[in-house]
This record gives C-alpha cells, sequence and structure tokens, in this order.
C-alpha cells in the first residue's frame, strides 16, 4: 500500500534556499528545512544553497544542487574534468584539509553514536603529501554504448553506467596505455564486451595491480568464457609496455556483481609482483588482498606497530591476515605471530613472504577467523596480543566471544569501516575492554573512506 505523505515542509519539483550541516556517507551535503532533512549531492556544509526537491519521502528528502548561494571555505575546483559524473571520487570539490576533517568527524561521530564512546578524541587524521595518483591497484568495468562503442572505466555514481577518462587523478598513468591495448585488440578482433543484462558478451573487467616500489604490472582480462579468442594478439602487445611481468585471465561465468571468479590462469610471466613495506618485501598474487595505498599502508602498519608497544616476548594473533603484512611487519619485534586468513591463495603468499624474508617466527593458517582462533583457544593457544583487520562487514560475533574468553592484554582493530568497528569496539567494551586511542589515517584521498587503527587494552581491575 502506498503511503500518503502529507504536511511535508517541501514540495517536490519545488526550489528552496538551505543551509547545510554535515556530509553523509556518500559524500552528498544533508540539511533540513523545517526540520524536514534533505539529501544534496555536491553541497558542502557551511553553504548556503539552491535546491530543487526531486524526491520525497515520509522522513527525509533529495534535492538537487541549482546554485551555490555563499560557498564554504573549503570548496575547491576538482581537478578531474569528469569528477562530477565518476563514481571513484566524491569528495574532490572539497581541499584536502576539509576532506581530512570530514573523516576525522565520521569516525569521532560513529564512535559516540554507535560505540557509545563520547569521552575520547579520535586523532587528527593522517593524510597524504600528495594525495593524488595512489592507487596500486584498479578494476576497471567493460561495456559498450548505445552506438557500440566500447567502454571501458569507472562505473558512474550510483549506476552501471561505465564512464571512460583519458586521465585518472586517483590511480597510475599507465592504466590508460594498458586500456588503450585492450580496446583495440577488442575492437580488431569483434570481442563483445560482457553484457550484464542478457549476461552475453566475453569481456568483464581489465584488473591491473601496480607494484610502488619494483614497478611491476600484473594485468588481468576477467572473461565470460573459458578462453580469449586470439589472445597471443592481446599478450604481445600488453607484455610490450614498460614493466609488465604477468598477464593472466580470470573467469568469471557467474550472474553477479563480483568482480573476480576463482579461477586464474596464467597467460604469460610471473604469478605474482613484488612490492616492500618498510624493510618486508611481499609477493603478492591475483586473488590474494593487498592494501591499495602503499605510501600510506607504511604508516598504517606502523601505527599498529606503536599502539601493540612490543617488548619482544608476546605472542600475537593476526586475524584477516590477508598474505601476511602485518604479520611479517611485527614480526621481528615479537617472540611470534601467527596470522588466519581464508583465502588459501594469501595464505599461500604469506609462506612464501615468510620464506623470502627469511622470519621464522610466523606461522599462517587458512581458515575463518573466527573458527581457527576458538578452535586453537580450545586446544590452549592464546595471544597476548590480537590484531584484527576485518573486511567492511566487520568481526564475526564468535570472534569476539573468543577474544573476550582469551583476554588478551590488548587488542589492535584495522577497520576500513567506521561504523563496524564502532558496533565491534562496543561488544568489547561491556566485556572489560577500553578504547585507549584512535587514529584515522586516510588511504581513500579524494572519496569518502577512511581506514582507522583503534588501540584497546583490557582493563586492569579485570586481569
Ligand atoms: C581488510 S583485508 C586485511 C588484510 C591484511 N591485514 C592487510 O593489511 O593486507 C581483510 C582480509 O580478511 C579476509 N577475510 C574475510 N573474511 C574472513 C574470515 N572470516 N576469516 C579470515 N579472513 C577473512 C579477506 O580475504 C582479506 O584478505
Amino acid at each position: 500500500m502506498k503511503t500518503k505523505i502529507k504536511d511535508l515542509p517541501v514540495v517536490k519539483n519545488e526550489f528552496y534556499e538551505m543551509m547545510i550541516d554535515d556530509l553523509g556517507n556518500n559524500g552528498e551535503g544533508i540539511g533540513k528545512i523545517d526540520g524536514y532533512t534533505l539529501f544534496v549531492d555536491g553541497a558542502l556544509p557551511q553553504e548556503k544553497v539552491k535546491i530543487k526537491v526531486i524526491k520525497v519521502k515520509k522522513n527525509f528528502g533529495f534535492g538537487k544542487l541549482i546554485e551555490i548561494i555563499e560557498p564554504s571555505e573549503y570548496r575547491v575546483e576538482p581537478v578531474c574534468a569528469i569528477a562530477k559524473r565518476c563514481g571513484g571520487c566524491q569528495l574532490q570539490h572539497l581541499s584536502y584539509e576539509g576532506q581530512l576533517k570530514y573523516k576525522q568527524k565520521k569516525v569521532q561521530d560513529v564512535i559516540g553514536r554507535i560505540g557509545g564512546i563520547t569521552d575520547l578524541k579520535v586523532n587528527e587524521v593522517i593524510g597524504m603529501e600528495k594525495p593524488y595518483f595512489y592507487r596500486n591497484k584498479v578494476q576497471f568495468p567493460v561495456g559498450s554504448s548505445l552506438d557500440e562503442h566500447i567502454n571501458i572505466g569507472f562505473y558512474a555514481m550510483r549506476s552501471h553506467d561505465i564512464v571512460t577518462t583519458d586521465k585518472c587523478y586517483i590511480q597510475q598513468p599507465v592504466n590508460k596505455d594498458i586500456i588503450d591495448v585492450v580496446r583495440d585488440y577488442m575492437i580488431h578482433n569483434h570481442i563483445k564486451p560482457y553484457n550484464e543484462i542478457n549476461h552475453k558478451g566475453i569481456i568483464r573487467h581489465v584488473v591491473t595491480r601496480i607494484s610502488h616500489h619494483s614497478k611491476e604490472i600484473m594485468i588481468g582480462i576477467v572473461i565470460n568464457s573459458s578462453k580469449l579468442p586470439n589472445g597471443e594478439e592481446l599478450i604481445k602487445r600488453l607484455s610490450e609496455i614498460d614493466n609488465v611481468t604477468g598477464i593472466f585471465i580470470n573467469i568469471n561465468k557467474e550472474k553477479t556483481n563480483v568482480i573476480m571468479g576463482k579461477k586464474i590462469k596464467m597467460l604469460w610471466g610471473k604469478p605474482y609482483i613484488t612490492d616492500y613495506i618498510g624493510n618486508v618485501s611481499y609477493n603478492i598474487s591475483p586473488l590474494s588482498f593487498y592494501q591499495v595505498n602503499p605510501v600510506q599502508t607504511e604508516k598504517l602498519y606502523n601505527t599498529v606497530l606503536k599502539y601493540a608497544e612490543l617488548t619482544g616476548n608476546e605472542i600475537v594473533w593476526d586475524a584477516y591476515c590477508g598474505i601476511g603484512t602485518i604479520s611479517l611487519f611485527l614480526a621481528s619485534h615479537c617472540k611470534k605471530v601467527m596470522g588466519v586468513e581464508i583465502v588459501p591463495e594469501a595464505i599461500e603468499d604469506a609462506r612464501e613472504n615468510a620464506k623470502i624474508n627469511d622470519i621464522g617466527n610466523v606461522e599462517f593458517f587458512t581458515g575463518k577467523a573466527e573458527e581457527v582462533i576458538a578452535e586453537k583457544y580450545n586446544e590452549g593457544i592464546v595471544a597476548d596480543i590480537i590484531v584484527i583487520d576485518p573486511p567492511r562487514k566487520g568481526c564475526d560475533r564468535e570472534l569476539l566471544d573468543t577474544i573476550i574468553k582469551m583476554q588478551p592484554k590488548k587488542v589492535i582493530y584495522v577497520s576500513c569501516d567506521p561504523a563496524t568497528m564502532a558496533r565491534d569496539v562496543k561488544i568489547l567494551g561491556e566485556e572489560g575492554y577500553e578504547v585507549e586511542k584512535i587514529q584515522p589515517l586516510d588511504l581513500f584521498p579524494q572519496t569518502v573512506h577512511v581506514e582507522t587503527v583503534v588501540g584497546i587494552q583490557k582493563i586492569e581491575s579485570k586481569k
């Protein structure tokens, strides 16, 4: 049954002037007209704007930005010509100083609202000196426009329309050469892009990963087929691009939004790239997680190291360890690190990475962190410190329950979603742990995302 909306202070298709007070989770401006909340894409806090109301719901509505009457002191002209259309960056119209303030406030708000912690000031966000061209990994969707032109680029904001660009300001310039080669190859060989509506066509995504230090490039072509037609031509041309060291296909025949399937076939070159963080060298294979901003990752891991306050005697769990990056970064400062990760290929990388760095005091387990750490606890294995770095959905409750039983003296929570981190921190807070310090870091400049390291310690009286 349709709800009848009456007595709202705004009317659809009418124009209004309003003040913007805040930024939402997707970087949209938020303000109120007579207590009624409106979301306005492109507007910034402290701006007076003219809007057209385009959608009304019972408790909130949406406005289209028509005019900025009084701009924010943090408003800047986006460096990228397609910043407004492309969904890759949401905050290019906000100065970098403004972005860092927004991210600090975002973490402070959720830690209070969801985490229930109102008496601790979140540290200032650690930002980048040069907040552009930082990404080491990109996954370009491939599609076609109505005139059958092949589009390889980024999804537009809140849609699956592909926006193409000659220059993206947050990723590596060489990606343009790679995309041009793939597009040429497709045209020349009459290869159709994948169509997600009728599930026809072959090429779904072009994926690249580039090492910050060695500059090695690995290219992946995600296909809705078992074979790449006339693949030799593509391999030849891609392998001629400077620093390309590996090319693979990833077979993904599922009707899904998940980009990569489980099957990788190397077509040419090495099955991994090598990068460094601090003094540790890492081999990274195509299906393994690796942080996308190498410059900031080193600061992130140094923050984890600082918050762990290791003396050399500790046993450490690194839960959700990926290719063992944090485990190996901490290993020389403690007695032993155990890492656990769900992706088997990442654990193979982690074990290989321990070998190439000659690090002997680490042990890696494949499986779900919540299951493996609980099993080991039942066998009598306890840690002094647990580092948790879960995906966006946060920690499984079973893992938190094991931590509470195990009683490590510190938990270091690394998070890419402050809301789920705050939810999990609240659970630990109710069971004898307290948050000591919260350090956000900007791993994703120009976007709304923020990484956070939280230092949590066992309350002495509960020892
Ligand atoms: C945010 S990444 C962190 C990886 C690593 N700590 C790093 O800094 O590179 C989260 C990792 O958790 C893994 N993962 C997801 N669910 C998991 C689970 N239930 N148990 C163990 N690992 C999981 C993912 O495959 C991914 O490698």
